[in-house]
């Protein structure tokens, strides 16, 4: 291990990224809640404000992935639809199987100029996450309880209000709904076969609703599906504990491009459809896991130096008060001080070691287990 890999895996270095991280986080929460009377003055300007606001707190991340674990992202597509990234409204479908899928899909975001205002179809626990859910309640992310009963009204409601939307955006949709487990994988598949569809490999049966009622929704504001296929060299199982200590990982997404208008209207329809592009997406992975690569050309986008100054800017603003008080802190040699300094650092690693647990397979819902397939009809 060299010097600076080993630097970065230490401790107190995780402990300084996360508190410039929470602190900026919060910050920049603060500075959204002052753009609420705005909404009802001058809407788009709000939005637009705010896309600006959620690119200071997300694109941390992704500089982490970038520069920090110096991971990289290949990309698999067909040329010609490359020059319409960025510049199209689209619905993005991706598998659910890593911890950092949804990091992959911002550092995609970010080479194409959307990240700011990238979408997603989110459970609505993640709502109440520190930083991350509070800015998506401004930047207008659709929630839904996983209940179709109550999630059928509301995220129409949340899908419609996206006709005006100010800036090129992507929805980013998980249609398996949670994230791969084997156990997950097995009730699912008997879910397939009690349906009379074809077993999946690599996937979990998509969820066909929300994918129904978002192409439905979007028509009109979304030109294209873009289908996307993840999966990480040397079966490696990326977590973003991993990505903060500096590990580099190999990121590979397949896209294919899908006009809207291909996709079908009528319901029963749409769902055979979506049921058919799991079957060629679990053929890929397939492809994938025998070859080491996807079909197709590759055409990646380079990383944008944007993320990087962006950190840069908010370690400077944040860590130039933290070390005034550290230097008063030891010229002081108060014990409350230090006491409360500790304090301080313990409250940070708890917070930040809860809002990391969010992403890991591990603390996956039940979502998926609990619901047999003898319930189904
Ligand atoms: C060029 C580059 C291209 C791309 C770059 C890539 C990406 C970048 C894009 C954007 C990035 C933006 C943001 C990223 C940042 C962060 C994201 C982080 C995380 C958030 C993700 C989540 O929270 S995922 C969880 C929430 N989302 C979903 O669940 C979506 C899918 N779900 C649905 O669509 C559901 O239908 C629903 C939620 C709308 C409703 O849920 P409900 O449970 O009520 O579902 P259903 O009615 O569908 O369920 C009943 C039907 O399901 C069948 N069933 C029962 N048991 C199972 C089972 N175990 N498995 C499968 N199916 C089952 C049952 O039989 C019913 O069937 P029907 O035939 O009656 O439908
Ligand atoms: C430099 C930064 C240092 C600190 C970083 C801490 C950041 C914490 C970010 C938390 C982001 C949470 C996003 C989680 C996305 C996710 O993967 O959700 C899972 C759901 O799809 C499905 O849930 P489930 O049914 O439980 O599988």
């Amino acid at each position: 291990m060299g010097l600076l890999q080993l630097l970065k895996s230490q401790f107190w270095i995780l402990l300084i990224l996360s508190y410039v991280f929470l602190m900026s986080g919060l910050v920049v929460n603060l500075l959204q809640l002052c753009t609420l009377p705005l909404w009802l003055v001058n809407k788009q300007l709000a939005r637009r404000i705010n896309i600006r606001l959620a690119y200071c707190i997300a694109s941390q991340l992704v500089a982490a992935m970038e520069w920090w674990s110096g991971t990289e992202c290949t990309l698999y597509t067909d040329p010609k639809s490359y020059p319409l990234y960025g510049k199209e409204n689209a619905i993005v479908v991706l598998n659910h199987s890593f911890e950092i899928d949804f990091l992959c899909g911002w550092t995609f975001c970010e080479r194409f100029g959307v990240l700011g205002s990238s979408k997603v179809l989110a459970k609505k626990e993640l709502a109440y996450v520190p930083v991350i859910g509070w800015m998506w309640y401004f930047l207008e992310i659709v929630f839904c309880k996983r209940k179709w009963e109550e999630d059928r009204t509301t995220v129409t409601q949340s899908l419609q209000k996206l006709h005006d939307y100010p800036e090129k955006f992507w929805f980013l949709l998980f249609c398996e709904g949670t994230r791969f487990t084997p156990k997950k994988h097995q009730i699912s598949m008997q879910v397939a076969e009690s349906k009379g569809l074809p077993k999946l490999k690599h996937h979990l049966l998509p969820r066909t609703k929300g994918f129904w009622v978002t192409v439905q929704n979007l028509r009109g504001t979304a030109a294209a599906v873009y289908d996307s296929t993840l999966n990480f060299r040397n079966n490696e199982a990326p977590t973003l504990l991993g990505i903060l200590t500096g590990k580099k990982y190999h990121a590979d997404l397949y896209v294919r491009r899908i006009p809207l208008e291909s996709i079908p209207e009528d319901e029963a329809e749409c769902s055979a459809w979506l049921h058919k592009l799991y079957q060629e997406k679990d053929r890929f992975q397939e492809h994938y896991s025998q070859t080491g690569r996807f079909p197709g050309p590759v055409r990646s986008p380079p990383r944008r130096p944007w993320s990087l100054i962006n950190w840069m800017f908010w370690c400077c603003v944040m860590l130039y008060p933290l070390g005034l008080l550290l230097i008063q802190l030891i010229s002081s040699g108060s014990m409350f001080t230090i006491v409360s300094a500790v304090a301080v650092c313990s409250a940070v690693s708890v917070g930040i070691r809860w809002m990391i647990g969010q992403t890991e397979i591990k603390r996956s819902s039940n979502y998926g287990i609990k619901e047999a397939p003898l319930n189904n009809n």
